[in-house]
């Protein structure tokens, strides 16, 4: 029988050799990683080392300068930012900022169902955030405002979920609440992919890629 994209064994994502630059400058030099089904890759390295420049390139929204990312048949891709990364103005409620994540990839003549509302406020539950649904974007803290980043790329339930040092600056509980809902979406079958400088966080990843000045070092 022939191999197809959709075999379960095969990456979601297959970065090979990929090299990228930010203004003519380079920030990742032939890089290869491969995400697979249920499997949880942190990255680590020094400030400026590509962790972020990698993402956006598996995400798509960096282009690449060599190499190539391939993305198996019909494969979702969710990216969560880091927070100094999304506007401060944003004229949106948590619940608005959340339900957008049901929109990824849906034609706009499909409107929102009783499921859809339901993977909502699972989201919004799992990150802590029950009460906080009418609360504009722009009057959360930052802790709370990057808990809301990481619900919404929840609410996607995407194969793959890219997540940029989604715990960097929050406190114990919220710490707590996203490495259980990254292990959670790794038993859903999701291929995560996350940023950190966190030793602990690291830890509880299936496997560490450590990035130095744009290269992967064993
Ligand atoms: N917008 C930008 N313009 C110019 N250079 C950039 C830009 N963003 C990143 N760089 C450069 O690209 C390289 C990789 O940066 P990147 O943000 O990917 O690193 P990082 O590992 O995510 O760092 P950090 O841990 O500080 O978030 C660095 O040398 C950085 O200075």
């Amino acid at each position: 029988m022939p191999t197809t994209l959709t075999t379960p064994a095969l990456p979601l994502l297959d970065a090979h050799g990929i090299s990228a630059e930010h203004d003519g400058t380079t920030a990742l030099c032939d890089v290869s990683l491969a995400v697979v089904r249920g499997e949880i890759v942190a990255l680590a390295g020094a400030n400026g080392s590509g962790k972020s420049t990698l993402l956006g390139a598996l995400a798509g929204t960096h282009r690449t300068s060599a190499g190539s990312v391939a993305r198996a048949a019909a494969t979702r891709v969710a990216y969560v930012v880091q927070r100094s990364s999304a506007p401060d103005g944003l004229p949106l409620t948590v619940l608005d900022a959340v339900t957008m994540g049901r929109w990824a990839g849906r034609p706009l003549w499909r409107p929102l169902g009783r499921a859809d509302r339901e993977i909502v406020r699972e989201s919004i539950a799992a990150l802590g955030l029950e009460g906080l649904e009418r609360r504009p974007f722009h009057a959360l803290s930052g802790g709370q405002r990057q808990r809301v980043l990481v619900a919404q790329g929840l609410a996607q339930r995407a194969d793959v979920v890219l997540l940029d040092e989604p715990t960097a600056g929050l406190d114990d509980e919220a710490h707590e609440l996203i490495a259980r809902a990254i292990d959670a979406e790794a038993r859903r079958g999701a291929g995560v992919v996350h940023a950190t400088h966190d030793p602990e966080v690291m830890t509880r990843a299936d496997r560490v890629v450590r990035l130095d000045r744009g290269r992967i070092v064993r």
